[in-house]
């Protein structure tokens, strides 16, 4: 069983969250590169980033590194490569929030998978962790083509969400994220998916986000510099560009398809993705649109309203314990897996 050591902290804007302590899984399989002992490996400018983050808004790390892992993996003297390293905190961070949010493994649940690469850590976990004869009882709801191959190709039971009865909710969606910010905005969109993902986490209890730690961020628009993925339908594409310019968007895009597609990149529902930077958003406060200067939700608020967009992939408002009936589009947890190979938990 996890022991969750929550510890109220306040932020330099009077922001409260709290981080949980939990136990490393202690099933984490050996497979893939291990972390190299403390400080081996390196600086990146994103770690620095969030490091200064931490530092401001007095967090730490709070599970100790390698605490986890086989004793043969602590042993390792091998660097690992940057992306090596990245793989490996999405791992940690997957294998970490299956076992917070699955166990004790109740039978029949419902699971949302996200998109992206690090769920496809999320159902490693999920088919490592959960016992067959249980794992043959649950349901997975995918978030697009993708996610769909993904719950097949694992060989577990798929299901739609078309096919979610009215009133219902899924236990549990986990998914990645491409920024949180530290009251657990995110941004997403980032393999165009945002507009599934959306209607997924909405339609689940609790909403649990897994990343690594280049996902971490004092603003949403401070790591992710290639803007807000805005989810638009083809004819509207020119009047939904000039009316994000006049709203201070720095340079926004109709998403290319190239290498893979020559033209525009077209979603699972036939849609076109325009990426919108924005100045960072500020997580409280009000707007100054003279300058561009958004904060989170009022910008959120326009953007949605604009004809032409059929989904935004900022996701905010409330997470799935204040909303208590579902319709909650922020995380209650998101879990970074961090280069040191401990797991930073930011909880709602
Ligand atoms: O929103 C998404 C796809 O639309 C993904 O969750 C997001 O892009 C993160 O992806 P990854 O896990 O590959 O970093």
């Amino acid at each position: 069983m996890n022991k969750h050591h929550h510890l109220l902290l306040r932020g330099a804007s009077s922001l409260t969250v709290s981080l949980c302590k939990r136990s490393g899984p202690t099933h984490l399989p050996p497979a893939g590169p291990l972390f190299p002992s403390s400080g081996a490996g390196g600086t990146t400018t994103a770690a620095t980033i969030v490091s200064n983050f931490f530092s401001r808004h007095h967090h730490s790390t709070l599970t100790s590194p390698h605490h986890h892992l086989p004793k043969t993996a602590r042993m390792s003297t091998t660097t690992p490569s940057p992306v090596d390293l990245i793989e490996q905190s999405k791992r940690l961070a997957a294998f970490q929030s299956v076992t917070a949010h699955l166990v004790p493994f109740p039978s029949r649940t419902r699971i949302g998978i996200g998109s992206g690469s690090t769920v496809i850590y999320v159902v490693e976990a999920i088919t490592t962790l959960v016992p067959p004869t249980t794992l043959s009882t649950m349901t997975f709801y995918p978030t697009g083509a993708q996610s769909e191959q993904l719950i097949e190709s694992a060989g577990l039971n798929l299901q739609y969400i078309n096919k979610l009865p009215p009133g219902t909710l899924l236990d549990v969606c986990f998914d990645g994220a491409d920024e949180v910010d530290p009251n657990l905005n995110l941004i997403k969109g980032g393999g165009a998916c945002l507009w599934q993902e959306k209607i997924v986490a909405t339609s689940s209890k609790k909403f649990v986000c897994v990343a690594d730690f280049r996902k971490m961020s004092p603003a949403l628009g401070t790591m992710w510099k290639k803007g807000i993925p805005i989810e638009v339908l083809p004819l509207a594409a020119n009047r939904v560009l000039g009316e994000l310019e006049r709203m201070g968007s720095l340079g926004p895009k109709v998403r290319p398809g190239l290498p893979g597609k020559a033209g525009a990149v077209v979603t699972d529902n036939g849609m076109w993705i325009v990426d919108a930077p924005f100045r960072p958003l500020r997580v409280e406060g009000t707007s100054d649109k003279e300058k561009g200067e958004w904060q989170v939700d009022e910008l959120a608020d326009a953007l949605i309203k604009i004809p032409g967009v059929a989904e935004i992939g900022l996701f905010y408002g409330k997470n799935g314990n204040q909303a208590g009936e579902g319709g909650a589009q922020k995380p209650v947890e998101a879990y970074f897996g961090m280069e040191d190979g401990s797991v930073k938990v930011l909880s709602a």
